[in-house]
């Protein structure tokens, strides 16, 4: 036994329980088993199940109109399904008189079972079952049908600039009329507003009108057209004049659609004159009496409602979106057995049928995914030629089936609902309907605005984070007066429309070149901050040499004496051997030896040799430094291993303190800077590179040192500050100069780059603003020639950086330091940039060591010792030093 539900009139619809609706489905089940979710309560909309419904429509709307700030046509990627909804009417009179029974049941859950045998309820068999989002039984209000059927999110649509329809299917007697315009009679005696029988045209037309009123931001023209399609001929009910002469249904280049030629069209600026169109259309309308209805359609109506909307969008552009709202109200199918339809009737049933066929081809061939995409038969029917949009266009659809619940009408019911159940499964790509020209400017604009703030954001990376521009002012951009856009002629209006390109085309020139800019400043920081890395490290290791050890002073000063000692005793020796030759008087080179050799003796002979040891013979001065190095190493200072080999006496008593260069930025830092875009966490400055002692003794910065850069912008922000946004034009050109402005890397960062002559390249671009031909780095293309060369050269180490590389010429690593020229004036030399370089010697001047320590260093330019040298150092690892 199924459970019926009464509805109370005058509950609240969500409260009443003649409205089932349902979640899943659209399906025709049979059988019991199929009674899923008979909970027998109604919830209003119920879950979507893709396959159209009031609450797929919701979705729609809501997925549709958030393009509507975008004034685009966005929603058209998106597919939505036709979306449908059971009607079924009580019985009427006829059916009670006759004893009909009611054969339909609704168990809730958007079902509806088709009792196949059953009298009064008793299933015997298996019901035929048809679930939906959405079906109102017999006691649903027509109010019902508008608050719940999805039409008022429709009619949102419509204003939006969207097609839609609302249509309703059904055999003849089914209710069709009833639901859209009410029962017969009503606009007789004029329209009644507050009649509760008025049908879903009149209540939309209520609704439609609040809803314009809302919208103070746009303006709005209605204006309608009321036809019908009597035996295949167009009639404009609106100009009964014309009766006699059928209009024409033709297609439209322009519009890609089917249209009616010469339709009235009226504007409608009230509701009343709205209104005013339903009851001409009402009045015009073919009806007439056969058996199942006594006041049938005889043929198809369609009442459209077209709105345009003028709305005002950025720019002062107006925006003009043409929406429609379609109430179609089909002829019923007709069993003309049943009917009885003679003579005149007889055709006007045939003639229903026929393109009530053509309709029902054109779904079934729309709901199957292999016909879809075939040959569609629109053109076999008027009907369907002007359904042919709402279908399978860009429009919003929903199809009202209406049913009968009579056991005598259940053939045409399960037919009905069969077809409800195929239409779900059709699919249309709605689109908001714009002039096309302002659809291009709109685009355009939509274009630009998205490329000013990539525009935007692409500086802001470049500028490190730092001077964070707005997006590009608006009040450079060409504003638009109203009325003078309304009063443009085509000429303007294209001439508009190719500023806008202009201006698109040159926001994405310069875009293109930010990202391009960006996408090289990354690299180099990368590259330096590898450099940096490597650098670092290297420091370490040379920090573990002897002169960061505590004891090493007091060694040298151990040393020292000793070689004070050393040379005392040379002294010494040599007064030994001149003294007496000097004294008498034959202090020549030869008396001395002859004074030696005269005297035989063992004593003599031995001044003989020391003499012609040290006459004119620099050995003994070679060994000096040995001894002293043998004494330190081998014997008494275990830690000196590696002492320079000429460690003359004049390096031990006046040198200062080795003071290894810092390198200006911290490479983890700089890393980290680069990957996180935030270089205000790097602190310090570089006046913190530092040579005091409590620096050269403390370990070496980690990569967490602070001993690094502060990113010189933050400092020239105020000076950079008066150029704001506003400053900044909206043309390239204006853009490339702030480009520049923004584009300026910290100085130390340039230095860097520079020694690796990656500097100038980035001086270039910046200076440029990303222009093309600044860039001449050894990864780049143009740059072709010069790595090639650069991989012919012997590097020893494979980490060099390019930019070092590049600036040196090959095999010079061990032979160099005898022809490095020395510098005149005592100032330094820095590695040359650029192929001119090649062919100098760019090496630091000055004496070149070669050994494993570092070298002594004038303590007047401690900051001489730079990063060159240590990169010197890292190029070629053959640890050869220069000192300045
Ligand atoms: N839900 C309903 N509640 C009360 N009466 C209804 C309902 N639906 C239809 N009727 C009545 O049933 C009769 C037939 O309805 P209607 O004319 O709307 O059918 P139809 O489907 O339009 O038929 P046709 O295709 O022949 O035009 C009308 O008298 C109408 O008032």
């Amino acid at each position: 036994m199924v459970e019926r539900r009464t509805s109370r009139r005058g509950d609240s619809p969500g409260s009443r329980e003649l409205i089932r609706s349902g979640g899943s489905g659209g399906s025709e089940g049979s059988g019991l088993n199929g009674s899923r979710g008979f909970t027998g309560h109604s919830t209003l909309p119920s879950s979507n199940d893709g396959l159209g419904s009031a609450n797929s429509l919701d979705q729609t709307m809501t997925r549709s109109l958030g393009s509507r700030g975008s004034l685009c046509d966005e929603a058209a990627d998106e597919c939505d399904n036709i979306n449908v909804v059971i009607r079924c009417r009580p019985l009427n009179d006829k059916e009670r008189q006759r004893g009909d029974e009611n054969n339909l049941i609704f168990p809730g859950e958007g079902q509806a079972w088709v009792n196949m045998d059953g009298m009064n309820g008793q299933l015997t068999q298996k019901p035929k079952v048809f679930t939906y989002n959405v079906v109102f039984e017999p006691e649903a209000l027509q109010e019902d049908i508008l608050e719940h059927s999805g039409v008022k999110r429709l009619l949102d649509m419509a204003i939006d600039g969207f097609s839609c329809t609302i249509f309703c299917y059904g055999q003849t007697g089914s209710g069709k009329t009833h639901t859209l315009t009410g029962p017969p009679h009503l606009f007789d005696k004029g329209p009644d507003m507050f009649s509760e029988s008025h049908g879903l045209i009149f209540r939309s037309f209520v609704y439609l009108f609040n809803q314009l009123q809302n919208r103070d931001d746009q303006e709005f023209t209605l204006t309608a057209s009321y036809l019908e399609i009597y035996n295949e001929k167009v009639i404009d009910l609106l100009n009964i004049g014309t009766n006699t002469k059928p209009l024409q249904v033709r297609w439209s280049k322009k519009k890609r659609g089917f249209f009616v030629e010469n339709l009235f069209e009226i504007e409608c600026a009230e509701l009343d004159d709205l209104l005013a169109v339903l009851e001409e259309g009402l009045r015009n309308r073919a009806v007439a009496s056969h058996n199942m209805n006594e006041y049938s359609s005889r043929s198809h109506t369609i009442l459209t409602v077209n709105i345009t909307s003028e709305q005002k969008a950025d720019d002062g552009v107006n925006l003009t979106r043409n929406g429609k709202i379609n109430f179609v109200d089909l002829a019923g199918s007709e069993m003309t057995k049943k009917t009885n339809s003679e003579g005149k009737t007889l055709e006007e049933a045939n003639n229903i049928n026929k393109s009530l066929m053509v309709l029902g081809t054109c779904i079934a061939a729309l709901s199957d995914n292999r016909k879809r995409d075939g040959h569609i038969p629109y053109r076999d029917s008027k009907l369907t030629k002007l359904l042919a949009d709402s279908l399978a266009g860009n429009g919003v659809t929903l199809m009202i089936a209406c049913v009968s619940p009579a056991k005598s009408n259940i053939s045409e019911t399960i037919n009905t609902l069969r077809y409800a159940t195929r239409a779900k499964r059709i699919r249309t790509k709605p689109i908001i309907v714009m002039d096309p020209k302002e659809k291009v400017i709109m685009s355009l604009q939509r274009e630009v605005s998205l490329l000013r703030e990539e525009n935007a954001h692409l500086k802001m990376l470049i500028d490190l984070g730092e001077n964070v521009p707005p997006p590009m002012s608006r009040q450079g951009s060409f504003r638009i007066d109203d009325e003078k856009l309304e009063n443009l002629d085509n000429r303007e209006l294209i001439k508009l429309v190719q500023h806008y390109m202009a201006e698109h085309e040159n926001v994405r020139k310069e875009n293109k070149e930010l990202q391009r800019v960006t996408t090289a400043l990354v690299r180099d920081q990368e590259l330096v901050c590898k450099e940096n890395e490597r650098l670092l490290r290297k420091l370490e290791d040379v920090s573990r040499d002897p002169h960061s050890n505590p004891n090493a002073q007091s060694e040298d000063r151990l040393a020292a004496y000793l070689n004070a000692a050393l040379f005392v005793t040379v002294c010494c020796v040599c007064v030994w051997v001149w003294w007496p030759p000097y004294y008498s008087n034959h202090f020549t080179p030869t008396t001395i030896l002859e004074y030696h050799a005269v005297r035989a003796d063992s004593l003599h002979f031995l001044r003989t040799l020391v003499f012609l040891l040290f006459y004119n013979n620099p050995l003994p001065l070679c060994l000096q430094p040995v001894f002293v190095r043998a004494l330190l190493s081998f014997s008494i200072f275990p830690h000196h291993h590696s002492l320079p080999p000429s460690y003359s006496l004049v390096s031990v008593c006046c040198r200062s303190p080795i003071v290894p260069a810092q390198p200006a930025i911290s490479g983890e830092e700089l890393l980290n800077a680069s990957m996180t875009g935030n270089f205000n966490m790097m602190s310090g400055g570089s006046s913190r590179v530092s040579n005091t002692p409590s620096f050269r003794s403390r370990s070496l910065p980690s990569s967490s040192s602070s001993q690094v850069w502060i990113n010189p912008l933050n400092n020239s922000r105020g000076k950079d500050s008066d150029s704001g946004p506003s400053s900044r034009g909206r043309g390239a050109g204006t853009s490339r100069e702030s480009s520049q402005r923004h584009h300026r890397l910290p100085d130390s960062i340039n230095k860097e780059l520079e020694k690796r002559r990656i500097g100038k390249s980035m001086t270039d671009l910046t200076t440029s603003g990303g222009s093309s031909g600044g860039r001449r780095n050894s990864w780049d293309e143009r740059n072709e020639s010069e790595v090639q060369r650069m991989r012919k050269i012997p590097v020893k180490s494979k980490s060099m950086s390019p930019g070092v590389a590049t600036g040196r010429s090959g095999g010079r690593g061990k032979t160099r330091s005898k022809s490095v020229p020395r510098l005149k004036g005592g100032g330094r030399g820095g590695i040359p940039r650029g192929p001119a370089a090649r062919d100098t010697d760019h090496r630091p001047p000055g004496p070149s060591y070669h050994g494993s320590s570092l070298p002594s260093v004038a303590s007047t330019s401690p900051n001489n010792i730079h990063t060159n040298q240590l990169l010197y150092m890292e190029e070629d690892q053959s640890q050869e030093l220069v000192t300045v």
